[in-house]
């Protein structure tokens, strides 16, 4: 037995495992230390930098590493995770590592987030919190009603939802700052009024603001005319938590960068917590200067994604109780087969649907739904065709439309043609036969394969997924 077999382990986990897990789990842990106990089994321990990847680890990813390893060692190997001590762990320990990103479509175990909330409840008492009284009320700009309690929770939204749930029980510590990315209308907004909200129910006292990135560049320019920097300062550098909506929008506004950097240092050095949101991940952020985005990384970055369809069920009928109106299940998922995009379109959708039948004093059912949302439906079956999809998807990739339809095999044109006939089995009424004929008249296993394929690979890779969100928006149109 020897200390290369974690090193072999990893080795081998990383010719198994996704790129993308690998990296954000797996190799940014220390050289593990090996040893035997009485029973000759080996003893791998690891120490990790923070509770939050522990339970991950734990999780997700301990039976394989234990089995990797005792394959490697030729006998049982037992895996002992432990909790580095603070000192072990950067305090800003980028998450990220090589081009993996946390990313909120890894399934949690359901227990994690009752542990991490239990944890932060008791972390809490602790934690480090301005002591002089509250700004006066609503002076937060926080909206009551966006509250964990309302958000339902799914696959798109565990990573994002467990790491806010653990700042807003302990602000100030881990994950700090926080970087939610992901499209419109998704929830980011809703989670980070969440956190703030949950925070002042535990304590009232506490500095809390929410603020959309445009107000925090009008305060500067604002106080820039009037030379009042120390008003800013006073207003920005006293808070406990920040909250501040669409950071992108700082892109090419020196003087506020320059604002928002001294802010997050005061802030961070006062461990006072951040959390940001913005429509891309830091690195993706252009026209913002690269020792903020850098930072932004530092703490934990995490994605939410579109809704898959169990979970936009779940939103439709939630908002529905919410309106006093009871969704029928089938209705529900009509509803969220044809509608998309994201929770605003949701429950745009839905609204339609309930004024409907109020105004007609109807029952809610399919046959309602469809007369309801006729306009919405026709427009998605006007715009979206396998051709508009092969045409979208090869400009997006910058290949030719024909090499839609050819049987050229180099990864850059057969993995655009894998995502178009992803997106046409997702987005058009079409077969399987039937899209193979339109692609150059492939067999169907052919395009069932693309489409397992592109789905299964969605789920674990953040940047293939942003790029069909963005086509899948076009398409919409
Ligand atoms: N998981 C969810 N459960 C319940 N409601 C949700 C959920 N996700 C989003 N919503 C609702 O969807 C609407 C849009 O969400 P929100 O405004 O938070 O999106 P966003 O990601 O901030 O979008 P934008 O980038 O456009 O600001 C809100 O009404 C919000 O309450």
């Amino acid at each position: 037995m020897t200390v290369d077999l974690w090193q072999r382990g990893c080795e081998r986990l990383a010719t198994e495992l996704p790129e993308h897990q690998f990296n954000t789990w797996i190799r940014p842990l220390p050289p593990a230390q090996v040893s035997e106990d009485e029973a000759d089994a080996a003893v791998v321990s690891v120490r990790v930098p923070n509770r939050f990847k522990l339970d991950w680890i734990r999780a997700q990813y301990a039976g394989r590493i234990e089995s990797v390893l005792s394959d490697i060692a030729g006998k049982p190997v037992r895996l002992e995770l432990t909790l580095a001590p603070r000192a072990e762990a950067p305090a800003l320990a980028p998450l990220r590592a090589g081009n993996g990103y946390a990313h909120a479509s890894v399934p949690a175990p359901v227990a994690t987030a009752a542990v991490f909330a239990a944890n932060a409840v008791a972390a809490a008492t602790s934690a480090p919190m301005a002591a002089s009284p509250a700004p006066a009320s609503n002076r937060h700009k926080l909206n009551p009603s966006l509250t964990f309690d309302n958000l339902v929770p799914g696959r798109a939204n565990q990573m994002a939802r467990t790491a806010a749930l653990h700042v807003a029980g302990a602000p100030g510590q881990m994950y700090n700052p926080l970087f939610i990315y992901g499209g419109v209308g998704l929830g980011k907004t809703h989670l980070v009024h969440a956190v703030g909200n949950a925070l002042l129910k535990d304590r009232p006292d506490a500095r809390v603001l929410y603020l959309h990135a445009e107000q925090f560049i009008s305060d500067v320019v604002k106080n820039y005319q009037r030379k009042t920097f120390d008003e800013l300062k006073a207003k920005y550098h006293s808070l406990d938590l920040l909250l501040i909506d669409d950071v992108q929008f700082f892109a090419g506004k020196d003087r506020t960068q320059e604002e928002f950097f001294n802010t997050f240092e005061a802030l961070l050095a006062k461990r006072a917590h951040i959390i940001m949101t913005s429509d891309t991940y830091p690195k993706g952020l252009v026209d913002i200067d690269e020792r903020l985005t850098s930072r932004f990384d530092a703490g934990l970055t995490v994605a939410i994604e579109p809704p898959e369809l169990e979970m936009r069920v779940a939103i439709l009928i939630k908002k529905a109780q919410g309106e006093g109106a009871e969704m029928p299940e089938d209705v529900a998922f009509f509803i969220a087969k044809n509608v998309r995009a994201n929770v605003r379109e949701l429950e745009g959708a839905l609204r339609k649907v309930l004024a409907y039948s109020r105004f007609s004093q109807k029952d809610i059912n399919i046959a309602l739904s469809r007369e309801a949302l006729k306009d919405l439906l026709s427009i998605q079956n006007r715009q979206i065709s396998v051709e508009n999809i092969q045409k979208t998807v090869a400009d997006f990739y910058k290949i030719k439309v024909a090499d839609m339809y050819s049987k050229k095999r180099p990864a850059s044109i057969a993995r655009p043609r894998q995502i178009a006939m992803y997106l046409a089995k997702d987005m058009t009424k079409k077969s399987l036969p039937e899209i193979g004929e339109l692609f150059g008249g492939r067999d169907h296993t052919t395009v069932l394969h693309a489409v397992r394929k592109i789905a299964d690979e969605r789920t674990r890779n953040s940047e293939l997924n942003q790029q069909l969100h963005v086509l899948e928006q076009t398409l919409k149109g």
